[in-house]
């Protein structure tokens, strides 16, 4: 599945290649970074795609006025200033080049710990201004000291290695990266509260979320050796400013290296101009490699994405990663025709949808499978969203569990791939559909259990129906859609079942006149275009 990618934004300092990369590849692109939130805002709406640094502010707003943004792209590692979540809940894709700045920021990470022991900003300083003050500029050996990681992600363990060099020991926390992966660089991982009286410095390498907002904070600088050193170049945020300044002035800490402030450009100085503290404006990716390396990843994986070859990078679409190629494209497209089928044959709000793929082929499709068939529910139903958002693969997931939809999944083994979805309303009604890929296209096999003695195509228009069996069933449905303007190119069947019947009649066109004519000639009757 190719998302389709003709015009780009590029709204930050980006390197020129990733202009280069998009227009070799037949994508136009506008870059433009000296646009105020006004010209953002109607600006746009003329782009399929927009790639940001750290500096737009691509917020709620900005992604509701992108009527035909489908991807919005990260040249770097924090997505702290889109609102992933809104861009979400509108189906547009936010990816980032993850890796393509880690040296860069981790050996900024180890400059910022080398200039604290020799407040070497300051001596240089001091210099320039005609003095030479070695009294005033006595320093401290690495050699020795402990430095506490916190974050052992992609920065955390590159600085971890360095500082290593310097004979320094190292320790850390987080969350996910165990104790083993951590001794792998060398690195003992240990609880918080074990860390903070160890370590002569600490430095910060995890995202700003809520668990690691304020996370150095006046507790736990008490809990410091006195003098303690720390150096923020992860997210303004992470340690508290205001704490910080706090422990600097009172000398609890004996420095800070700050790449990343709260605000930024910050208003407030007052850190920024303290004697113990290094500033740098944000500078940790900016070398020429990483900043060629960020547009470079990003670009590419535009490209790909839009030649439908692969997804890399994308933080909010799991449902897609495995669902570009073009074999997984006639189960997306079933998925989906299953989704709208199950609307029509149901009155009133789903509650759970079950769906059980059958077949190693689909052993992994759940996601995407699942993701699909909401979809193409929420399309047809008009359950899930704000009108005018298109439901795909990115946002039904979380607008169906915002809807409160329960979605279960798994597979089954089993010698012919197929797809059984079973969807119960909020007022006890259900529906059991099974499908399969006939020649590159979707069929219906069975509703309610009962087969098709010929599976229905679910492609192009179509009407759903259930009826009572009886012999002039298909002459009386076929009058009727001639009556009702509509010529039929393919109709199927299903065995009855509990006295009843359903059938999937392929028209060349939905029926203008409406679906009066057939209402009088079966039970429940519905079109719409798969
Ligand atoms: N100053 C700059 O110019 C740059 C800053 N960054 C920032 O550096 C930070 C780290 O980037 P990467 O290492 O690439 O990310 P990463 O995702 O590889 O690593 C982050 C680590 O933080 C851990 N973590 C999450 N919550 C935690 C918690 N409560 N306590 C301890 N650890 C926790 C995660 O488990 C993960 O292992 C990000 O905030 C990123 O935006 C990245 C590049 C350049
Ligand atoms: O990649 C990141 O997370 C960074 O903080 C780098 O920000 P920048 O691209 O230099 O504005």
């Amino acid at each position: 599945m190719a998302i389709e990618l003709r015009r780009v934004l590029i709204s930050d300092e980006v390197d020129p290649k990733c202009v280069e990369v998009l227009q070799s590849h037949g994508i136009e692109v506008v870059k433009n970074t000296k646009l105020s939130k006004a010209e953002l805002l109607t600006e746009i709406q003329k782009y399929d795609g927009l790639i940001v640094r750290s500096a737009t502010k691509v917020t709620a707003d900005v992604i509701k006025a992108g009527t035909n943004l489908k991807i919005i792209g990260r040249a770097g590692t924090g997505v702290d200033n889109i609102d992933c979540q809104a861009a979400t809940e509108r189906g547009i894709i936010v990816m980032n080049t993850p890796g393509g700045n880690t040296l860069s920021a981790a050996e900024h990470t180890c400059t910022l710990i080398i200039s604290l022991t020799r407040d070497l900003a300051r001596a240089a300083q001091s210099m320039k201004e005609g003095r030479w003050d070695r009294k005033a500029f006595m320093g401290t050996e690495l050699n020795g000291k402990t430095l506490g990681i916190i974050g052992l992600g992609r920065i955390g363990r590159e600085v971890a290695l360095r500082m290593q060099s310097f004979g320094m020991t190292t320790i850390g926390f987080d969350p996910i990266i165990g104790a083993d992966v951590a001794a792998e660089f060398n690195t003992e991982w240990m609880p918080l509260e074990q860390l903070w009286p160890r370590v002569d410095f600490i430095t910060v390498h995890t995202p700003l979320i809520p668990a690691t907002t304020n996370l150095i904070n006046d507790a736990v600088f008490s809990k410091c050796k006195r003098g303690v050193r720390v150096v923020n170049c992860a997210r303004g945020g992470i340690i508290d400013e205001a704490a910080l300044l706090r422990a600097l002035e009172s000398g609890q800490c004996g420095g800070a290296g700050l790449d990343v402030f709260v605000e930024e450009p910050p208003k407030d100085l007052t850190l920024v101009q303290h004697p113990k503290v290094t500033a740098t404006p944000h500078l940790g990716a900016s070398t020429v490699e990483a900043q060629s390396r960020v547009a470079v990843e990003i670009a590419e994986q535009f490209v790909d994405l839009a030649q439908g070859k692969q997804l890399f990078g994308a933080i909010n679409a799991p449902a897609l990663t495995n669902a570009l190629s073009p074999q997984t494209q006639p189960w997306v497209k079933l998925g989906e025709s299953l989704g709208v089928v199950a609307s029509l044959l149901t009155q009133g709000p789903a509650a759970s949808i079950q769906l059980v793929s059958v077949g190693a082929e689909l052993e992994k499709a759940g996601s995407y499978l699942s993701a699909a068939v909401l979809a193409g529910y929420l399309r047809s139903s008009k359950a899930g969203g704000d009108a005018g958002v298109s439901l795909n693969l990115v946002n039904a997931p979380v607008l169906a569990k915002q809807a409160g939809l329960q979605v279960t999944t798994s597979s089954l083994p089993g010698p012919l791939p197929g797809v059984s979805v079973t969807l119960s309303t909020s007022t006890g009604q259900t529906v059991q559909l099974a499908g399969t890929v006939a020649g590159g296209n979707p069929v219906l096999t069975s509703v309610q259990g009962s087969q098709f003695t010929v599976p229905a195509s679910l492609s192009g228009p179509v009407l759903v129906f259930s009826a009572s069996p009886s012999p002039n069933l298909l002459p009386s449905v076929i009058d009727a859609v001639g009556k009702s303007g509509g010529s039929v190119l393919g109709l199927s069947l299903s065995n009855p079942v509990n006295s009843t019947v359903y059938g999937v009649l392929n028209l060349s066109a939905l029926l203008s006149n409406g679906l009066e004519a057939l209402k009088k000639t079966v039970s429940t009757v519905n079109q719409t275009a798969l």
